[in-house]
């Protein structure tokens, strides 16, 4: 559905993106991860028709986006990191306003605005200015203003930043039952759990680059850290054992690096035998995608 190759951005002698290349299946929720500062919105904006790139193309169904505005509005519905609502209007002015923005008229758009509204949960407060709105009530209006047109890709940037977790979840759920419907989602944000638990496909930015992209299982089987955790009654220190990256101590217990976990564990079982510990747990732990990102960029996540 979109392919985005070696994209460049500059801002005055500031490179916001550098090169960053990604694709995106159609039906898919695919997330891209990285930093505050990583490049996130600039590929955004890029990709809305909102900026020029400097360099490299995207291409949604096949055409140039920086050359054919009317497939990006048609197709495309973006949900800014601000929320652009007018506060002195009520929810459904603001969705008239909205929708006839992306063309969306007369009947069509008021079924349309009953439809999104009731996607949302918000029919009972249509009629309320949004200035009486919760910010997770106005993050949800938001996303709905850009789903008027019937876009096949919502690109929402970081749509949950400095909102309680009820909140969160609502937009959560709202992502996925539309993603159910068949819409395309791009969601980006700073937040692993966030990707781990809506993303099919992921793309990991940092510092303008694209640095690794794949389903999360693949990039966990790809540049996970794998471990074994052990915890057995008496053990001060586990010695050096063939194929340990890192050992280290978590709550009661060990966890050691290696990627050879077969060898490892065969290892761990024998010496556990022979100095008879009284092991309490003994198990292979999941990669997680904290230790991919420090594998594929080199820093832990920063907020
Ligand atoms: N209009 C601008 N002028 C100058 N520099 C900019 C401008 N917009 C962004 N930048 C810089 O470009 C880099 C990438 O910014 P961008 O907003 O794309 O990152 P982001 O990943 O979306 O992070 P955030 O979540 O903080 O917005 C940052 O260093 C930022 O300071």
């Amino acid at each position: 559905m979109l392919d985005v190759s070696h994209l460049k951005k500059t801002y005055g002698k500031k490179q916001a993106i550098e090169d960053v290349t990604f694709s995106v299946k159609a039906g898919s929720c695919f997330g891209l991860l990285g930093p505050n500062g990583a490049g996130k919105s600039t590929t955004m904006k890029i990709l809305t028709g909102i900026i020029k790139s400097d360099g490299g193309s995207a291409k949604l169904l096949g055409k140039d986006v920086s050359k054919n505005k009317n497939v990006v509005s048609k197709n495309i519905g973006y949900v800014p990191q601000e929320i652009t609502l007018y506060d002195q209007l009520s929810a459904y002015d603001n969705l008239v306003f909205f929708g006839e923005m992306y063309g969306v008229r007369g009947n069509e758009l008021k079924r349309r605005i009953d439809e999104v509204l009731a996607d949302t949960g918000l029919t009972e407060r249509a009629k309320d200015a949004i200035k009486t709105f919760s910010g997770g009530m106005k993050r949800r209006i938001n996303i709905a203003c850009a789903l008027l047109h019937r876009p096949k890709l919502l690109i929402l940037d970081e749509p949950t930043v400095g909102i309680d977790p009820q909140s969160r979840n609502r937009i959560f759920e709202m992502i996925r039952a539309l993603n159910r419907a068949g819409i395309t989602i791009i969601y980006s944000t700073h937040y692993m759990e966030e990707v781990e638990a809506l993303c099919d496909e992921i793309a990991i930015i940092d510092n303008g680059n694209v640095m690794a992209q794949g389903p999360l299982g693949g990039l966990l089987e790809r540049y996970g850290q794998k471990a074994i955790y052990v915890e057995a009654g008496g053990v001060i220190e586990i010695p050096d054992l063939p194929h340990v990256v890192k050992m280290r101590k978590e709550g009661s217990g060990w966890v050691v690096e290696t990627n050879q976990v077969q060898a490892v564990m065969q290892n761990l079982i024998k010496l556990a035998a022979e100095q008879h510990w009284d092991v309490k747990q003994l198990e292979i732990v999941r990669p997680s995608l904290e230790s991919v990102f420090l594998s594929v960029t080199g820093t832990a996540l920063r907020d």
